[in-house]
């Protein structure tokens, strides 16, 4: 019986700037549907990894494969097409502020289809629903908060119908509530689209909440510390930089759940 290749899988992956190299010998994969977490402390090289799977980025050594493609050796033309699959939602949410939010959804509807104008606004429309910002269609980023604006850089990563959704450190510069409530929205997103999710943080509690699944980038050896289900590491996990990050620090357990 043929099995399912994962829908990313990472071979050998060394990432370097030049001679500075800032991670060696990554190696893991991330199922269709996994929400994938990558975690560690400041300057470890989460947005690194992340840049090289978007493909912003190229390794140094080794390979990255969607559903079993060689992503970094595709043809010029196979490359776009992966590509197009991806969407991501960068720290900021990066919008638009000249634009409404509806016109920033529909900016790569406009872009990437041949669709009709009435037919993209219908579009934006829908996504904008989706992440609980219906009748907000007309409105500039700088009329709605911070959490509501990391809602419609979703709705907009969320335009082409991705495979997969890349977070950038979703939750910085949001307060505890707004951050819980874009945990859940990315939990309903997962189950509801059936989209693999690759998310960077930090954040012990979105770690926590979210994470099917998590690679600890180790700043000390600059290799993966370990990978695995958040709360398996937190209480199973022999290797005490993983443990003490997920610890905070702590022997005890941290409250979060
Ligand atoms: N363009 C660049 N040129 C050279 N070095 C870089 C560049 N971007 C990042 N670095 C270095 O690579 C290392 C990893 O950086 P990266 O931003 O990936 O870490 P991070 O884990 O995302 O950090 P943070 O949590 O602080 O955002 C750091 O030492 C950083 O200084």
């Amino acid at each position: 019986m043929s099995q399912e290749p994962p829908k990313i899988k990472v071979e050998h992956l060394t990432m370097a700037y030049g001679s500075f190299v800032v991670m060696n010998d990554l190696n893991f994969e991330i199922k269709k549907g996994e929400i994938f977490v990558i975690m560690g402390g400041s300057g470890c090289g989460k947005s690194t990894l992340l840049k090289h799977l978007i493909g912003l980025k190229d390794p140094a050594k080794g390979e990255i494969y969607y559903d079993g493609e060689n992503f970094n050796h595709a043809e010029p033309e196979q490359k776009l097409l992966m590509l197009q699959k991806f969407g991501v939602l960068y720290q900021g949410g990066a919008l638009w502020s000249s634009m409404t939010l509806a016109e920033n959804v529909a900016l790569p509807l406009g872009e990437f289809t041949s669709l009709s104008q009435k037919e993209i606004r219908d579009i934006a429309t829908l996504k904008l629903s989706l992440v609980g910002l219906r009748g907000f269609e007309d409105f500039y980023p700088s009329e709605i908060s911070g959490g509501m604006r990391k809602r419609a850089g979703l709705a907009r990563a969320m335009a082409l119908d991705p495979d997969v959704l890349f977070f950038d450190e979703p939750s910085a510069g949001l307060d505890p509530i707004s951050s819980r409530r874009l945990d859940d929205l990315i939990l309903e997103l997962r189950d509801s689209l059936g989209a693999t999710v690759v998310v960077v943080t930090h954040e012990l509690a979105s770690i926590f909440a979210i994470a099917d699944k998590a690679i600890f980038l180790d700043a000390a050896t600059r290799t993966q510390g370990a990978i695995g289900n958040p709360h398996d590491l937190r209480d199973q996990t022999e290797n005490m930089a993983v443990r003490t990050f997920l610890r905070r620090g702590e022997e005890e357990i941290p409250e979060v759940v």
